[in-house]
């Protein structure tokens, strides 16, 4: 017990009893200097960025406003996968693709981890909601956390603050969702620009639909309304409410006859979804426009049709490889400031860049790390998994609907990976179970998203692999489910993308950005009836002449070599993936298995 009270812990802003509770409790085990009720407001902002500038984790950047540049600590930079639990009751329900320990056990090691960890710092409360408060029913969470850094951030990408608390009421429903650097401070202990611990935690209880985070400042380990919630609490709760919490960016796609279409697509991290969410097609009187670039959470509506929203207030992109040749609407977004830039380069002016930002590098930098860079520099400028944060309201294409509780009705879902080989341009799934084995065994070269080897080939199931909060086979099963249990007539149809197959010399195929536009193209046309296709073992495949490569620089067998579907590829393909569906044993649901057969059948 504390032997004085708290600063904040009385006269909290507040009468919810449940979350009054819950906040003494982890503030009596954490022993913080102070408990602050986050407001949301912009004074709380600019308290708190400059208090990040004064303590050297922030630089105010001059040619952006109201923008920071920030660079973590080294051994702080990606999710942590190896790191990352669900621990559900029963061992069983974290299935083989997630960490498990007995929850009593988890709680018992991480009770002593928090035990006076927030000495000599401040116990933010953020309330904080993931899609409209206004929504029939708001997703509602808190987060307890040591760190400004994440408050900052999370003001940009979820709604937070007063307004929250209030709809909050006295016993709404949220999740809590507690956080911690693990950093102490002893009285007179100067604090470093980046704290943080070697030991982390990121834990998931998905029957108290309960997060609990240690260790860790960065992205999706602390910013606890993004990974932890929206996708491996939602996805829990989606199963046993009927509704899907995936991976996937939506967006609003108008063509030239003026029919709009609202598209989803579950890539895997670092896979091109802000790039493919803010496209600008390339193919005359064809409009994009953003309404999410990684999460969508999709339900039923009364006409059977399948409505998308993001639950995200922001934008936490991958900085390398945006650019203005490959995703200008992210630039013009970022350049209206208001935005976080972590792990990337500071220019000699006072502005951020990164690889792929621009053709030819600034002469000199300051590196994520620090340290003078130059073009001649052996390292990157930027880390890899260096990111941008930015409110997707400062998004030029931004859907007016962006933010309808209702959500938008979706007419087509994309899987992609990242595959040099096997997989076409496009397919269309036959129906949906074909769809659903699509998403099962959709596979991708590892990214820098996540600590770990780059460039490995693995399964990424709906790109949901490290965000599932329960046994993935029966979130294959619940997919299949919920085929079943609607319209067919009403369903999004499923296709399968791939922009990333290369030619025999290790040249990419497709030409990908903007491009990507003349497949959007052939999934609408395949939508109203007009596009040719060809049937092959892994699906509807465009003839040569259905996909529109007007004015691109290609010679009709290029196209054929990325539409291809090479049957010795996919003989290769079927053991992998008889491997990878046995690791689910009784749990993978028999549609799968059927699926393969199908297959391998039509491969013969
Ligand atoms: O959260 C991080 O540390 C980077 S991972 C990430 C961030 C934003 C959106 N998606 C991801 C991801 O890994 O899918
Ligand atoms: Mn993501």
């Amino acid at each position: 017990m504390t032997s004085v009270a708290t600063p904040g812990l009385e006269n909290a802003p507040t009468t919810h009893a449940r979350l009054l509770a819950w906040v003494r409790e982890m503030a009596e085990l954490t022993t913080p200097d102070r408990v602050v009720w986050v407001d949301g407001s912009d004074e709380e902002w600019e308290r708190l960025t400059q208090q990040l500038v004064d303590a050297g984790t922030f630089r105010r950047l001059d040619a952006k406003p109201n923008s920071f540049w920030c660079a973590s600590d080294p051994r702080d930079v990606a999710r942590v996968e190896d790191r990352t639990y669900i621990c559900s009751v029963d061992e069983a329900d974290a299935g083989p693709t997630n960490n498990w320990m007995d929850p009593a056990e988890m709680k018992s090691v991480m009770t002593e981890l928090y035990r006076g960890c927030m000495r000599g710092r401040t116990m933010y409360v953020i309330p904080f909601c993931m899609g409209p408060v206004e929504a029939e029913n708001p997703m509602f969470g808190v987060e307890l956390t040591d760190s400004e850094y994440v408050v900052v951030s999370m003001r940009v990408m979820a709604r937070i603050g007063s307004y929250v608390l209030d709809a909050m009421g006295e016993d709404r429903p949220f999740v809590p969702a507690m956080h911690s650097l693990g950093a102490p401070l002893d009285p007179g202990q100067a604090d470093v620009p980046w704290p943080c611990s070697d030991t982390k935690y990121i834990v998931q209880f998905p029957e108290e639909r309960m997060i609990w985070s240690y260790g860790s400042g960065y992205g999706g380990n602390a910013l606890l309304g993004k990974k932890c919630y929206s996708l491996r609490i939602a996805s829990v709760m989606a199963r046993d409410e009927g509704w899907l919490a995936e991976h996937m960016l939506i967006l609003k796609l108008t063509s030239p006859q003026q029919k709009v279409y609202y598209v989803a697509a579950a890539f895997p991290s670092a896979c091109g979804k802000t790039n493919l969410a803010m496209l600008e097609p390339t193919i005359p009187g064809w409009k994009v426009e953003t309404l999410g670039d990684d999460i969508a959470w999709m339900r039923f509506g009364e006409d059977g049709r399948l409505y998308a929203l993001n639950p995200e207030f922001g934008l936490f992109g991958v900085a390398p490889g945006t650019g203005w040749d490959t995703n200008p609407n992210a630039m013009r977004t970022i350049e209206k400031g208001n935005s976080v830039f972590t792990n990337v380069a500071l220019t000699d002016d006072g502005d951020i860049w990164w690889e792929g930002m621009t053709d030819d590098a600034p002469a000199h930098l300051t590196d994520w790390k620090g340290r003078d860079w130059t073009p001649e520099s052996d390292e990157p400028s930027s880390h890899p998994n260096s990111r941008f944060c930015t409110p997707i309201t400062q998004c030029p294409i931004l859907a007016p609907e962006y933010d309808d509780p209702k959500g938008v009705p979706i007419s087509a879902i994309l899987f992609g990976g990242r595959r040099k080989t096997t997989i076409p341009l496009v397919s269309e799934a036959r129906d949906w179970n074909h769809g659903v084995f699509m998403g099962a065994t959709l596979s991708s070269e590892t990214t820098a998203a996540a600590t770990g080897a780059v460039g490995v080939v693995r399964r990424d199931p709906f790109a949901m692999l490290p965000f599932i909060g329960y046994n993935a086979g029966d979130y294959f099963s619940h997919w299949v489910d919920t085929g079943k249990q609607h319209d067919s007539t009403k369903l999004p149809r499923i296709f399968y993308v791939n922009w990333f197959r290369r030619d025999e010399d290790g040249g990419f195929l497709w030409p990908g950005f903007g491009e990507n536009s003349r497949v959007l193209k052939w999934v609408v046309e395949r939508l109203e009836g007009t596009a040719a296709a060809v049937e092959t073992p892994v699906g509807h495949v465009p003839t040569v002449d259905s996909l529109d490569v007007s004015g691109l620089d290609m010679t009709p067998e290029q196209v054929e070599q990325a539409l291809a579907v090479k049957p010795e590829e996919w003989r290769e393909e079927v053991p992998q993936i008889t491997e990878w569906f046995e690791k689910f044993g009784d749990k993978l649901p028999s549609t799968m298995w059927d699926e393969l057969e199908i297959l391998k059948s039509r491969l013969a």
